[in-house]
């Protein structure tokens, strides 16, 4: 896909070790199950173009160690992110049990405006399963986040988790409830967005003006 874009945004992927999030974000870059996994040291990054409500949009991706000891360095990446997906893992009630303080750190070391969708990963795991989609959904609603249930293994839902947050924040915009222009918004205007408020400055000037 062409590099021109509308928009840039800047999305984290944050949660627990093991829950998947290296996995997630590599089934929806390169379509395919990341085998043989490790460990996230710090931070890794990835990136994507997707058209999202006739827009397309540059999501820009932190995809974030979930051990404790790198919790410094992932910190530091947490400024001015506009989305997150926040993922536990369905088969791990701890992985649940410490959504509370990821969500601490995402609302407080973000902009208080990020938008968060809440990942219950490795949905094919059905056996299992120690949450259910209830209650998860649940403590969705109560902490105003978005919500799926996904499997980085088979890809269900992988693609619409990430679109659910960019139509979220798009949304936003339209709305005015977020500015772009706010410096920390994690948005950016793409080549295509610039070129077109160009043009509206240009024809809104009276063909007498000299500035
Ligand atoms: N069955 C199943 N296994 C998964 C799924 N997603 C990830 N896994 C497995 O879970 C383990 C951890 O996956 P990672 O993506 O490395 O986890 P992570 O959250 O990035 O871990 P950290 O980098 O330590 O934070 C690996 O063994 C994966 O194969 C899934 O959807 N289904």
């Amino acid at each position: 896909m062409s590099e021109t874009y509308n928009f840039l945004f800047k999305f984290l992927v944050i949660g627990s070790a093991g829950t998947g999030k290296s996995c997630i974000l590599h089934q929806f870059i390169e379509n395919k199950f990341k085998e043989d996994s490790n460990h996230t040291i710090g931070v890794e990054f990835g990136s994507k173009v997707v058209n999202v409500g006739g827009k397309s949009v540059k999501l820009q991706i932190w995809d974030t160690a979930g051990q404790e000891r790198f919790r410094s360095v992932t910190r530091s990446y947490y400024r001015g992110a506009a989305g997150a997906l926040l993922v536990y893992d369905i088969t791990s009630r701890e992985t649940y049990n410490a959504l509370t303080n990821w969500l601490t750190d995402a609302r407080t070391l973000a902009s208080p405006n990020i938008v968060i969708v809440l990942v219950g990963n490795k949905k094919d795991l059905e056996q299992e399963r120690e949450v259910t989609f209830l209650e998860a959904s649940r403590f969705a609603q109560e902490n105003e986040l978005l919500f799926l249930e996904t499997s980085a293994l088979t890809g269900e839902n992988v693609e619409e988790t990430f679109l659910k947050c960019a139509r979220s924040i798009l949304t936003k915009i339209e709305s005015g409830e977020l500015d772009p222009e706010r410096m920390g918004s994690g948005i950016q205007y793409g080549d295509a967005s610039l070129r077109r408020l160009n043009r509206q400055n240009t024809s809104t000037k009276r063909p007498d003006c000299q500035c």
